[in-house]
């Protein structure tokens, strides 16, 4: 067995998912049986600040000798970086994102990928141009209870899927805890609301199952009927949104699949943490699978077979998650000891695509995720929900 490759990282921006994923980037690989690479950090932006950038490299155990940058123009032309890694608020990733580009860097974005479809679609075409790697960072694509979820459906284990339910919701007391409006997920500014931020996980568990398992060449995209509440004290933030989906698929494939995303900021999926409401149910004739806790970091399966026989699966995150620590945005906790957060499974996927070529994501390529973009634009439309110009454009650049 050779030696492992090394990918160098540059993180930009220093807030709650930076410091995450990069404390998990830097767990060691073989303990999740990555043998091929390995991950090492070499910069870290911080638009306030370069004395935060430094303080973050060392709150996250980065190597000593990783540079500290207190602007991201300045960080983009550092000659050592492979990928960048984007962890600032929706409303940044277009602009960020194409100045990593137009710079010459690989791309890892965070969800949701950008505020519309016509930014995603600007962003690909660009990594195109340059012949760069970019991807949307929806790290519950690439964990091994997500490929087990869909090699489920595409061996026909429950038939052809014919709907799916799936719902991405936290109760997060906005008044209380939110109560300025400035925080990014009620801030239109910032891209605000349970769409983008929580309903993107709905949608992606109707989209690795309705849409990914079906060849390429099948996929169409779905027609979509949906409803926001707005929250009231901001505004043009949704509270919640709910979507119905109807995806158009041939007699031969088992005829049109219907699903139903929803989400929202105010009621949770899981009421006090109870483990036992399923995030989603994905139902065919023979039978339903489905998937605990949350939707974004799974790690429960139970498969229902219509004979009433039930199969449940555990799905731990392996360690050592000392110091990688579950990230909710608001402090709460469902790690259990020893477990890593599970973001290392994309930042692998991103780094084996940079090592050997790939211009994209396996489980989630810029097809699929202006698709998604496609649909949450037409929620938006639908609901009324319009965010200021300045977030929406694709004048690059724009300044903040
Ligand atoms: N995959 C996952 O599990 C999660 C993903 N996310 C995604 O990550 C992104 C960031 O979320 P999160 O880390 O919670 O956000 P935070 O507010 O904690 O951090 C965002 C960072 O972005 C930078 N930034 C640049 N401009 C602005 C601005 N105008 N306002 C606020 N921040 C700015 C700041 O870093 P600096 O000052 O250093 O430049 C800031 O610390 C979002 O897109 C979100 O959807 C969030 C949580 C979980
Ligand atoms: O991506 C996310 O996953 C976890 C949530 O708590 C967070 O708000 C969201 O951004």
């Amino acid at each position: 067995m050779s030696a492992p490759k090394t990918v160098r990282w540059g993180i930009l921006a220093t807030g709650g998912i930076a410091l995450t994923f990069t404390k998990d980037l830097l767990v060691d690989p073989t303990t999740r049986d990555v043998k091929h690479l390995k991950h090492t950090v070499v910069a870290a932006a911080s638009s306030s600040s370069k004395s935060r950038a430094e303080d973050f490299l060392k709150e996250t155990g980065s190597p000593s000798d990783a540079k500290a940058y207190g602007s991201y123009e300045e960080f983009v032309k550092d000659p050592n970086i492979d990928v960048v890694y984007i962890a600032t608020p929706h409303s940044h990733h277009y602009q960020n994102a194409m100045l990593c580009l137009e710079a010459g860097k690989n791309v890892l974005c965070e969800k949701a990928f950008t505020v519309n479809a016509e930014q995603a679609r600007k962003l690909a075409e660009k990594a195109r141009e340059k012949n760069l790697f970019l991807m949307e960072a929806v790290w519950t694509r690439y964990f091994p209870i997500s490929i087990y979820v869909r090699e489920q459906i595409t061996s026909g284990r429950i038939g052809p899927v014919a709907r799916v339910i799936s719902d991405n919701s936290m109760a997060l007391d906005p008044e209380v805890n939110m109560a300025d409006g400035k925080n990014r997920m009620v801030n239109p500014d910032l891209a605000g609301g349970a769409l983008l931020d929580l309903g993107m996980y709905a949608l992606t568990w109707v989209f690795q199952t309705l849409y990914h398992t079906q060849p390429q060449k099948d996929r169409k995209p779905p027609k979509v009927l949906a409803f926001i509440k707005n929250y009231e004290p901001t505004q043009n933030a949704d509270e919640h949104s709910t979507i119905i989906l109807n995806f158009p698929r041939s007699k031969e494939a088992g005829g049109d699949a219907h699903a139903v995303a929803t989400t929202s900021l105010r009621v949770a999926t899981s009421p006090g943490n109870n483990m036992d409401t399923p995030c989603c149910r994905i139902q065919g004739p023979k039978g339903e699978i489905q998937v605990f806790p949350h939707s974004f970091r799974p790690t429960r399966t139970k498969i229902i077979d219509s004979d009433g026989n039930v199969e449940e699966k555990h799905w731990p995150v392996p360690g050592p998650g000392k110091g990688s620590g579950w990230y909710n945005g608001f402090g709460s906790s469902m790690q259990a000891e020893g477990e890593g957060q599970g973001m290392f499974w994309e930042a692998d996927e991103a780094a084996d695509a940079i090592l050997n070529g790939r211009k994209e994501g396996k489980f989630l390529g810029l097809e699929e995720s202006i698709v998604i973009m496609e649909v949450m634009d037409e929620v938006r439309k639908q609901g009324g929900l319009v965010y200021p110009e300045k977030i929406e454009t694709t004048k690059y650049p724009t300044q903040l």
